[in-house]
């Protein structure tokens, strides 16, 4: 049971814990930086055209359409890269009916895209090409 005199003497620990959470949370965000020009000419443009991956209309995004033999496979595929998003702390909008899974990308800490969702993007599209369609 928590007495008051163990409350006392912990609180300096949750005000630790709190405070440390609260500002690697804020080094993070502050890290996270929208792609400049250059970066969208040479790490956003090949997923554009070699790959199906669209910009978003009226938001900075990109969305891409995955289909499979049946929701077996596209629960496995969502799997694998859930996994991955939780890893990495870098989630999906994603959308799910039977067979058809669609992915948008972005980063809500910069409100755009950033390198993050270029590499999420590669590792989806990594994990898609190991499904047979
Ligand atoms: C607190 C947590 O680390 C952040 O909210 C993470 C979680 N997952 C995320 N996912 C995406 N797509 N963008 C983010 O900015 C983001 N931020």
């Amino acid at each position: 049971m928590l007495t008051l005199s163990g409350f006392t003497k912990s609180a300096p620990l949750f005000y630790i814990l709190y405070y440390s959470r609260l500002y690697s949370t804020t080094i993070r965000k502050m890290g996270i930086q929208k792609l400049n020009e250059e970066e969208r000419n040479t790490l956003l443009s090949p997923l554009l055209t070699n790959s199906s991956w669209e910009l978003v209309q009226n938001r900075d995004a990109i969305k891409k359409n995955f289909t499979f033999k049946d929701f077996n496979e596209a629960f496995g595929f969502m799997s694998r890269i859930a996994l991955r998003a939780d890893k990495v702390d870098h989630h999906p909008e994603w959308f799910n009916v039977y067979n058809r899974v669609e992915i948008t990308l972005a980063t809500h800490d910069c409100q755009g895209l950033s390198q993050r969702d270029v590499d999420l993007a590669k590792f989806i599209d990594n994990v898609y090409a190991t499904f047979t369609k």
